[in-house]
């Protein structure tokens, strides 16, 4: 049983090697907040709230983290007794939403109960795979420079490759990709920023044969997607419409999607990432890892989850070095030949690098259990 002394909140900001650009925000300086908790036999889990600054692609935002975590959640989980990290979804239900705060606490706890049990967290999350294949996002940036991306990627060995899109920019820098690589294995995510009176041109896009066109319309919508998706070839993946396994259930019994993008971040942990991959293997709808350029810390996570049966595409889970000029884990996230191994040691399988955690580090906050009424 989990008996927790100690939570540590690291509030940490990186600077993204080049700006990450989509169709509805930018982000140059990633702030994070990574979540540890120590328990009272000295045993250690790490999670990270993979919110952004500013609500740009959910509500959330690293302020609203921060004061759910320390106002709430935090509160409401330090002086509980934890059989299993599942029994988070019951302590939590009292609060609505916040998703995102919720994961990283949730993550942290998975990590250290799998360190307790001493077994790697793939094995305690119920993965089947040695070995993931890896994705990559193309920044948004000139024709010239995304073709140079996609070849430098292309050697790189990734399995899949992902290019936002927007009615600004789509079928004439898709077909020039397509022409440069007729092969890819490319998708496209719009980020909502196409409505249904844009489906003739969606239309247009399933002359490229996209292996996916990911959350076309609204972010709060399942409907216009099912009536999309009956006009178009191309499969829909969702992203920002799936925040629960009931989302998920709603979407595959309405035929909104064929695909579906699991950030565990977005739903508000591992436990209901995995409700959502169970579903969606019943349903035959294949699954894959989002990303949402996070640290290591959240990509070991990712890597973890992705280990499941039904994660069967590649997922946003690119190296560490594609955002970041150093990492906070060791030994370094890396893709090789657009593969990672699953970590076989206890919990996440890395090392927390504690020297450049604080060289990023811009606050720090300690939560006592026994300070805690
Ligand atoms: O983390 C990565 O490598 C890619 C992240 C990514 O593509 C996204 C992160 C967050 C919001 C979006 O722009 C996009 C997505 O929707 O998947
Ligand atoms: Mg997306």
């Amino acid at each position: 049983m989990i008996k927790i002394k100690k939570i540590i909140l690291h509030l940490i900001t990186q600077t993204l090697k080049t700006p990450f650009i989509t169709s509805i925000g930018q982000v140059t300086d990633r702030e994070s907040i990574l979540v540890e908790v120590i328990d009272v036999d000295g045993y250690t889990g790490w999670g990270e709230v993979v919110a952004f600054s500013t609500p740009w692609y959910t509500e959330e935002t690293i302020s609203t983290s921060l004061h759910l975590l320390k106002d709430l959640l935090i509160p409401l989980t330090i002086k509980q007794n934890i059989n299993h990290p599942d029994e988070l979804q019951d302590i939590f239900k009292k609060i609505k939403r916040n998703n995102m705060a919720k994961a990283s606490l949730e993550a942290a706890i998975w990590d250290l109960y799998a360190k307790r049990e001493n077994k790697s967290l793939s094995e305690t999350l119920g993965g089947t795979r040695k070995e993931i294949d890896c994705g990559v996002v193309i920044g948004i940036s000139s024709t010239a420079n995304m073709i140079e991306q996609i070849n430098h990627y292309i050697q790189d060995g990734y399995k899949r490759f992902k290019i936002k899109i927007s009615p600004k920019q789509d079928i004439k820098i898709l077909d020039e990709i397509k022409s440069h690589f007729p092969n890819l294995p490319l998708m496209a995510d719009a980020n909502s920023s196409y409505t249904l009176k844009d489906s003739d041109r969606l239309k247009e896009l399933d002359q490229f044969n996209l292996l996916m066109i990911e959350q076309p319309l609204g972010a709060d919508d399942i409907i216009d997607h099912a009536k999309l998706q009956e006009k178009i070839e191309t499969p829909i993946c969702l992203d920002e419409s799936i925040i629960s396994h009931v989302d998920a259930r709603q979407a595959i019994e309405l035929g909104s999607c064929r695909v579906i993008n699991i950030k565990p971040g977005r739903v508000g942990g591992l436990t209901e990432s995995i409700k959502i991959h169970n579903l969606c293997q019943e349903n035959k709808i294949p699954v894959w890892c989002g990303g949402m350029l996070e640290t290591s810390i959240s990509r070991a996570h990712n890597i973890a989850l992705a280990s499941l049966p039904n994660f069967t595409i590649p997922g946003d889970i690119s190296s560490s070095s594609r955002y970041w000029d150093h990492d906070i884990l060791y030994p370094e996230i890396k893709a090789e030949k657009g593969k990672m191994t699953v970590p076989t040691k206890e919990g996440i399988g890395f090392q927390i690098n504690i020297k450049n955690i604080e060289k990023l580090r811009k606050a720090i906050m300690v939560f006592e259990a026994k300070d805690i009424m």
